[in-house]
This record gives structure tokens, C-alpha cells and sequence, in this order.
């Protein structure tokens, strides 16, 4: 690395990015899941292991309030290289602050993390003692596992395959749907057994400023046509400096200029376009595509500190209530303005 290479330090305050992310159905999802609560047993909550304070939801959390719940941290595997000093300080803290609910971390591929999940669901079937059966859902931010976290949780469970679909774009999971058994009813007996239902991506991003809005944009959060793909790669490129230039020494020495970056890679791994002029726009999706895989470094986003989740404490300041209420108004909005879209089409337009 050139010796003389500075990071960015900050990245720009870009104003003209968007604040607010809203899919409708994300509005019908949370309304439909409220009602849902009073049958389930126990909540098990997804959270990007990599932005464990950005991934955070008030209104979520004051709708699960009185609620049993587990907190899953996904993609573990993205955000460390594992088994470090830092990564079980940085567990220690998480636990800590979300006390007494327990913390899981998990990399929906390792049948380890899968199995620590199981134990705990299977102990809080056993303290219930149910003869119907445990029912559980499974929530969380659009696009941060839950499906893969479901299959994974049948695999383990029951030995039985993929039901939930998966996918790299957030979204996919749209309905509400039923439920199915992770662990069997306990031998000789007929009923029981624990049920997990997946949810959609109800658990609407919480977007105060632009740098939670880049940073779930970065994990695949929000959808790509959101964030301009060359501020998207920019912001790879401001997080990649500050943990370490040689992730693209590969293909540029150190810069905190993306333009040169995309132009290398995009002739080093033939990303043209007619004429021979480089795909910048291509480019710099797939370095973020890259990333989102774990081939450019595995860094938290957030940093993990006990001063910065005291900051982001239980208590809800004012801002963060109006930001609640505002995005309940774009709720119901969405809900009205799907609502006369549906009288239209039945009017025949
Ligand atoms: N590396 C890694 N990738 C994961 C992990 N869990 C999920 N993924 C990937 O993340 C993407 C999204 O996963 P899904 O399970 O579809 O996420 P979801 O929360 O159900 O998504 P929505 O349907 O959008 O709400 C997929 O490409 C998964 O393969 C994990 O623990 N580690």
C-alpha cells in the first residue's frame, strides 16, 4: 500500500439522496403481522449482522413491545473473518444491549449457527409446554435472510429442504406465508412441534439520514434502482479505504477517487461496452455485488461500541417518535392511494 495514502475520513453529506424508502406492501405486511401476534409464541427477530445500528426499527420494536423474542444477527459471515478478540467483544456488547432477549449470530450455511438457534427455540418449546404445538415468526428488515434463515432452520430441524424462496434483491418474500414445522413433536406423540412463519420485509429500514440510507443500500436493503450505482460504489469504495486499500489492489493502487477504480476493473474483466468504452455504471453494480458476496472484504458498516449503542438506547427521543409517526402516515397513505387504485381498476379505469 503507497505509504502516503490518506482515506476519507467522512464520507460527503449528499443531500440529494433520498431519506425515505417505502415498498407498499411493507405497510399491509406490519398491519397484517400486529394482528397475527397474539398467536405466536415466541419472535425471532433478523438483524444485518454488518449494521447492527442502522438495521434498527422503532416502530418495529414498540409493535413487538410485551413480545417474547430472539435476536438473530445474519450474514455473520459477511461482516468478520471470525474467531476474533474484536468479534466477541463486539458479541459480548450486543447481548448486553439487547438483554434479556437472547442474541444469536448465524451464517445461514453453517449447520453450527443453525443448530445454536434450534436449541434455543427448542428450550422455549419445553419452558411452554404446549400439547398444540410452539408457533414462532420470523421478521426482520427486506432482504436481510429471513427466508434463508427458515430453510436453513427446516434443514437442521426436520431434515427436510428449501420451502421459503431466497433471493438477492429485497422484496422477495411477499405474502404472509403459512407456516412450517422446524422441530417434530416429541416421540408418541400426535400433536406439537414447532411452527415458524415467514413474513415479508416488513420491517421497514428506519431512514434518519443519508448514511443509514447508504448503508442499507450497500447490504442489499433497499432496492438498487434507489441509490445511483456510482454513489452506491463510491460509498463501497469510502468503507473499503477505511478498512484496507489492498481489497482492490488487485485491480488499482490506493484512491479515494471511484472513477478510476470502475475504469480499471471494467478493462480488466472485459466490461465494455460497443467501441471499447468501458461499462462504468455495470461496474460499479457488480463491485457491489462483489462485496454483498463477501470477495471484497468482510467489514461491519456500523461501528459496535458501547458508547454508540447508548446512543441508540431503548429510549425513543423526539425524533426519532416523529419519525415513527411519519412513516405510519406513509403507511396509511400507501394503503389509500392502493385501495383507490384497486376501486379504479374494478370501475373499469
Ligand atoms: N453470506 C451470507 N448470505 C446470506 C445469509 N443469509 C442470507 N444470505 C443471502 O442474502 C440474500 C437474501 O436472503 P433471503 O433469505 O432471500 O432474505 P429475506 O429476508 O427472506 O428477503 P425478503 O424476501 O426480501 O424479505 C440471498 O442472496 C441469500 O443467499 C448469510 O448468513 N450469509
Amino acid at each position: 500500500m503507497a505509504a502516503s495514502f490518506v482515506p476519507r475520513a467522512l464520507f460527503p453529506t449528499l443531500d440529494s439522496l433520498p431519506r425515505s424508502y417505502y415498498l407498499g406492501h411493507h405497510a399491509a405486511g406490519l398491519a397484517k403481522m400486529r394482528t397475527m401476534l397474539s398467536q405466536i409464541d415466541l419472535v425471532i427477530e433478523c438483524r444485518d449482522y454488518r449494521i447492527p445500528l442502522t438495521s434498527r426499527n422503532p416502530m418495529f420494536e414498540q409493535s413487538l413491545a410485551g413480545q417474547e423474542r430472539m435476536i438473530v444477527y445474519t450474514k455473520k459471515d459477511l461482516g468478520t473473518v471470525g474467531g476474533t478478540h474484536e468479534d466477541s467483544r463486539r458479541h459480548a456488547l450486543l447481548r448486553h444491549f439487547h438483554a434479556p432477549a437472547p442474541v444469536l449470530f448465524s451464517d445461514h450455511k453453517s449447520p453450527r449457527d443453525v443448530r445454536q438457534i434450534l436449541t434455543h427455540i427448542r428450550a422455549s418449546y419445553e419452558q411452554q409446554g404446549s400439547l398444540t404445538g410452539s408457533h414462532l415468526m420470523i421478521v426482520g428488515m427486506p432482504n436481510v435472510g429471513k427466508s434463508s434463515l427458515l430453510n436453513a432452520l427446516r434443514r437442521e430441524g426436520v431434515g427436510k429442504g428449501k420451502v421459503a424462496h431466497t433471493g438477492a434483491q429485497p422484496g422477495i418474500t411477499r405474502k404472509i406465508g403459512t407456516s412450517v414445522k422446524i422441530i417434530a413433536p416429541p416421540e408418541g406423540e400426535g400433536s406439537g412441534g414447532v411452527y415458524l412463519l415467514d413474513t415479508p420485509g416488513v420491517f421497514i429500514p428506519y431512514v434518519p439520514d443519508a448514511d443509514h440510507m447508504l448503508k442499507l443500500a450497500l447490504c442489499g436493503s433497499v432496492k438498487d434502482n434507489v441509490i445511483p450505482p456510482f454513489t452506491l460504489a463510491d460509498y463501497l469504495l469510502y468503507h473499503m479505504n477505511l478498512a484496507s486499500p489492498d481489497l482492490y489492489s488487485h485491480y488499482h493502487p490506493p484512491t479515494n477517487d471511484v472513477m478510476p477504480l470502475l475504469e480499471a476493473i471494467a478493462r480488466q474483466t472485459g466490461r465494455l461496452q460497443k467501441g471499447g468504452t468501458p461499462d462504468l455504471e455495470g461496474t460499479a453494480m457488480w463491485l457491489v455485488q462483489r462485496w454483498r458476496n463477501g470477495h471484497l472484504g468482510r467489514f461491519m458498516l456500523d461501528e459496535v461500541s458501547a458508547a454508540a449503542l447508548e446512543q441508540y438506547g431503548p429510549a425513543m427521543d423526539g425524533e426519532k417518535q416523529s419519525s415513527v409517526n411519519q412513516m405510519r402516515r406513509a403507511g396509511k397513505e400507501a394503503l389509500r392511494v392502493k385501495a383507490k387504485a384497486r376501486r379504479a381498476a374494478a370501475n373499469g379505469g
